[in-house]
């Protein structure tokens, strides 16, 4: 088929690979030209391990072409997908002028039936939203053409993006009638994955309702975690145990510092925003956001009560990403936490595998280092913030030799408590406890 594919950001460019890997032509539309070009010599606008090499043998095939002209790309398009950013409004509920702009766009371009699929997550009733501005241009124009909208919200990960476009656990179709529905069936008809068809509410719902939920597990553990840590439990065993039961499942029960990215915090405002505004605000998420908004400030009050004042102390952050295996800092935990430092004046040194340049620029403060271990160089505390395996695999032995004082804070729970200890420091997880401090003048 040919698909249309409006904005070329993390989930546009992954959803149009994944399109034309499966064999489709794909045109990839954005306004920002400098994007475009780059995409055109095979350079992805974000980090993700082993796409730029898929990238360049599609586009070598033209099975991708970019183009700033929605026009051009809906006329020779059956399916078009819209992928631009929902960005948070300062009240928390989602910012739709893109998709507006885009819907005005695609109403003013369309010159036969199309089918035009909702990509982007887009709070419940936008389908609707989207079909009442491309009727509106029709009218304008004084053309009767048939449409259909479509929700198809998207639940690929960044750093896993590819995988999950190509072998989704599932896909979700929200449409309203069978023309739709038999054009997503056919789009979809080489799917190993389950789909489930529902109305369009219900799709853009259930986009909401699972990142709730995954963010939900996550304060969830953290909250239990800060309850482990006073009752003297480790919680990742009780994670374990909990996990091992199918019916709540292992994933996403990692307690740590919090959940960050582009999605989570926005997305559960967004729900929040929406519960609120037909009046039934959700607790449990109003509580959800809340310990992940808190969860810095407790793990820097136990950074404080173990050290002392952080005034004139020199502290070493490992990682700074959002999560590993991707570039973001949208709403990572490392830029308060750094903020935090700062403002209890110590002085910070920072490593990261890919994120150094763009916090640089946020805060010139920071000492950026080379590698894990001279981030960690003559500190008084290392705090492990974003779980790279380059830094759990690094030479902790040596690292102990680098470091001024021996305390380690694992924000993530992902290093070897025992190991650590042997090493000579004094660890500190997350509902973990102190362990080492036998090491603290060692
Ligand atoms: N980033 C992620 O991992 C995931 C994001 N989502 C959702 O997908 C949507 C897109 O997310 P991202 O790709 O991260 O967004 P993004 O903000 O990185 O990219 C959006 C792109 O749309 C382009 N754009 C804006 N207005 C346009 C217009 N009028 N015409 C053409 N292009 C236009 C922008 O230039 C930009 O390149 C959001 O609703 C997000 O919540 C869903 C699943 C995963
Ligand atoms: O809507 C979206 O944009 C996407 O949001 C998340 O994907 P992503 O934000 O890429 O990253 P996750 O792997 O979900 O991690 C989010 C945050 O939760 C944290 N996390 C995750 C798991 C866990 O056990 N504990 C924990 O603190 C991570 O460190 C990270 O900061 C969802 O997992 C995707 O399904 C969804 O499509």
């Amino acid at each position: 088929m040919n698909i249309a594919v409006i904005g070329a950001g993390y989930v546009g460019v992954t959803t149009s690979i994944a399109f034309a890997e499966q064999g489709h032509h794909v045109f990839v539309v954005d306004l920002d030209k400098e994007k475009l070009e780059k995409l055109n010599h095979s350079i992805l606008p974000f980090y993700e391990d082993g796409m730029e090499e898929l990238l360049m043998k599609l586009v070598e095939q033209q099975h991708l072409i970019f183009t700033d002209s929605i026009q051009a790309a809906v006329r020779q398009s059956e399916l078009i997908f819209i992928a631009v950013g929902t960005p948070p409004l300062p009240s928390g509920a989602a910012n739709l002028e893109q998709i507006e702009q885009v819907s005005k766009a695609v109403g003013s371009a369309l010159q036969e039936y199309r089918t035009i699929v909702i990509k982007s997550t887009v709070p419940i009733g936008t389908g609707e939203k989207v079909e009442f501005i491309i009727k509106e241009e029709l009218d304008l124009r004084k053309k009767d053409i048939e449409f259909d909208v479509v929700a198809n919200p998207e639940f690929l990960r960044e750093g896993n993006a590819l995988h999950d476009a190509l072998y989704p656990d599932r896909i979700v179709v929200g449409c309203e009638n069978m023309r739709a529905r038999k054009m997503m069936e056919k789009l979809y008809q080489n799917s190993i994955a389950p789909i489930l068809f529902t109305n369009r509410k219900e799709a853009e719902l259930v986009k909401y309702a699972s990142n709730a939920f995954l963010a939900t597990k996550i304060s969830f553990i953290n909250e239990l975690a800060r309850v482990s840590e006073q009752l003297g439990i480790n919680i990742s065993v009780v994670s374990k145990g909990m996990g091992m039961d199918r019916r709540i499942g292992a994933d996403f029960l990692r307690a740590g510092i919090g959940y960050g990215g582009s999605c989570f915090p926005k997305d559960t405002r967004a729900l929040l925003a929406m519960s609120s505004e037909v009046g039934m605000p959700l607790k449990i998420l109003e509580a959800v956001v809340e310990i992940n908004e808190t969860q810095v400030d407790w793990f820097m009050e136990k950074i404080v009560k173990s050290i002392g004042s952080l005034e004139g102390k020199h502290i070493g952050l490992l990682g700074l990403t959002f999560k590993p295996n991707t570039d973001d800092i949208r709403e990572a935990t490392s830029l308060k936490l750094i903020q935090e430092l700062l403002l209890h004046k110590a002085t910070v040194s920072a490593y990261d595998p890919k994120s150094t340049d763009i916090v640089t620029k946020i805060y010139p403060q920071v000492r950026f280092a080379t590698c894990p271990l001279d981030a960690i160089n003559n500190v008084d505390a290392s705090i492990l913030v974003t779980e790279w395996d380059e830094i759990i695999q690094m030479d902790w032995k040596e690292a102990r030799k680098r470091v001024r004082q021996s305390y380690l804070f694992d924000g993530r729970n992902v290093l070897d408590p025992k190991k650590m200890v042997e090493y000579g420091f004094c660890y500190e997880g997350v509902g973990i406890g102190n362990l080492g401090k036998e090491n603290l003048h060692g």
